[in-house]
């Protein structure tokens, strides 16, 4: 049991005073909110470390604020976060603590944790250096993860996003348990020279186990079973399963319950990424978490960039009911942080029974999309900028580039910032309806310095955090995942039915339909 008090939050002096509130501003424009205070800038804007958060194109105003503040107070949220930050079970139904914070926290770290770290920097230094050899004695070339949902997204969206902190290992990431595409991809890939990186916390993911077998199957078509302790390491949890699929305890790199899938990226799960960006990168991300951690458990609710971004999307989740909210990297590297955070804020805030077990009656976890501008400006923005749906947006963009390639960046700010303010001022334009902007559409702007590891890892320990927030808010638990596991049990139904060619087991009229069809 933790300490976390569980309130319903629509009991509360100030939901009841947000919801008189929001009918008095709903429909006032930005424009005039901007028009009525000279001070609004410097009043809504966050500045801490690289970051500079403008929350000013918001459709709040010193009101909502203050009573949104009040709305943490009153639902614990400083009682919240001391209460995981320092270990207490706050994942009741999986009875753990939550404690991905501790893998970054160089301060006070866990001997296992340190262990651990010093043994990713040994083998991924080796790997870089050319040390570690293959069956045949040559050095290594590719790193292969094979894993699913957090043993995937995470790493695959850091290794994308620090690509010009890349060496020359090549990466590569086998998740969906699609044959097609292992087949292809085996194709290209040459076994003297290739290290398998199996992740699973659990090591019975289904996908993740057959995708495993099938590339063991495939090494062991034409090298010795001698050679799979060079080429076979594993991440888990899982120990005893480890050793049964046949990799060696050497070659496997511990995980904990109390780190959850979709926050492991900063345990050994982030091990290709050391291989592929060198340990002293992977550490500089980690400790740019820990410095997010700090603000988060020490700023003041009022100066706490998680908290303010929190609860900006609890303003817009259930009391103008919107329903999903889009990000807009402007760095094509961050073109992975999108899936990224679908599994983190979809997977922990999707849930509709509250900690008290009573089924919910106000809207929690809202939808995460978009894609990187300024591709999505000629793809979706159409719909941003006239369609009917009210989409709060979290524009990131990084003052300086890492090249310099003539205009590229400035034409790459330019847009990010151009966009923001069209969302918000619009255009009249009453003799050409089709023309018409309406504007008033809300953004974020989150200004970072440079796309440095670790900047990375503080805008991603951000939005962990900020999930956290919201799901106090809502009071559910952001930290299990029931719902995944009712189509996994299905599915091995499903399975059975296929190879045996046989719907008797199937009740399904539907699914049994599909199945003689196929
Ligand atoms: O690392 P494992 O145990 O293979 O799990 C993979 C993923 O499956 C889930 O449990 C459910 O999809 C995720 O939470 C997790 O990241």
């Amino acid at each position: 049991m933790s300490s976390i008090p569980k309130i319903n939050p629509t009991s509360t002096n100030a939901w009841k005073a947000l919801q008189t509130h929001f009918n008095k501003i709903k429909d006032v424009h930005l424009n005039d909110l901007f028009a009525l205070d000279e001070g609004r800038v410097a009043d809504f804007s966050l500045d801490w470390n690289d970051f500079y958060v403008d929350i000013s194109k918001n459709r709040i105003t010193k009101e909502t604020r203050s009573l949104l503040l009040q709305l943490a107070e009153e639902v614990n949220l400083p009682q919240a976060i001391s209460a995981q930050i320092n270990g207490e079970a706050i994942n009741e139904t999986e009875n753990r603590a939550v404690l991905h914070s501790a893998l970054r926290d160089f301060g006070i770290m866990n001997p296992v944790v340190a262990e651990t770290l010093q043994k990713m920097k040994t083998f991924s230094n080796n790997v870089i250096d050319g040390n570690w050899k293959g069956y045949t004695g040559k050095t290594i070339k590719t790193i292969v993860n094979i894993g699913i949902g957090g043993s995937n997204l995470g790493p695959r969206m850091v290794c994308e996003a620090l690509h010009s902190y890349r060496n020359h290992i090549e990466l590569r990431f086998i998740s969906n348990v699609d044959g097609d595409f292992l087949a292809e991809s085996l194709k290209t890939l040459d076994r003297e020279t290739t290290i398998f990186v199996v992740v699973s916390k659990t090591f019975t993911t289904q996908e993740t186990r057959t995708n495993a077998a099938t590339v063991k199957q495939w090494f062991l078509d034409s090298a010795p079973s001698s050679a799979v302790k060079n080429h076979f390491v594993a991440v888990s949890a899982n120990i005893d399963e480890v050793q049964n699929f046949g990799i060696l305890e050497e070659n496997i790199f511990p995980m904990w319950d109390w780190v959850g899938g979709r926050f492991s990226l900063w345990s050994a799960v982030g091990l290709s990424i050391c291989c592929g960006v060198g340990y002293h990168h992977f550490e500089a991300l980690l400790k740019g978490a820990h410095e997010m951690d700090i603000h988060f458990k020490t700023a003041p609710l009022s100066e706490n960039i998680p908290v303010a971004l929190g609860l900006i999307s609890v303003w817009y989740n259930n009391f103008f009911a919107c329903e999903t909210e889009a990000v807009i990297p402007y760095a094509e590297t961050l073109r992975e942080l999108v899936p990224y955070l679908q599994q983190a804020i979809m997977e922990s805030n999707g849930k509709s029974v509250d900690r008290n077990g009573a089924s919910i009656k106000y809207q929690t976890g809202n939808i995460i999309w978009g894609a990187t501008g300024a591709n999505s400006q000629h793809a979706f923005f159409q719909l941003l900028h006239q369609g009917t749906k009210l989409i709060p947006a979290e524009f990131i963009c990084f003052s300086e580039s890492l090249h310099t390639l003539g205009e590229h960046h400035n034409i790459l700010l330019a847009n990010c910032l151009a966009q923001t303010e069209a969302l918000m001022e619009g255009k009249d334009n009453p003799d050409e309806p089709f023309r018409n902007f309406v504007g008033n559409n809300p953004s974020t702007t989150l200004l970072i310095r440079k796309l440095t590891p670790k900047n990375l890892g503080s805008l991603l320990a951000l939005y962990e955090h900020k999930l956290f927030v919201q799901g106090i808010v809502w009071n559910i638990y952001s930290y299990d995942q029931w719902g995944v596991e009712l189509g996994k049990k299905l599915a091995t139904k499903t399975l059975k039915a296929i190879q045996n060619k046989d719907t008797k087991g199937v009740a399904n009229a539907s699914t049994k339909a599909l199945l003689k069809k196929l």
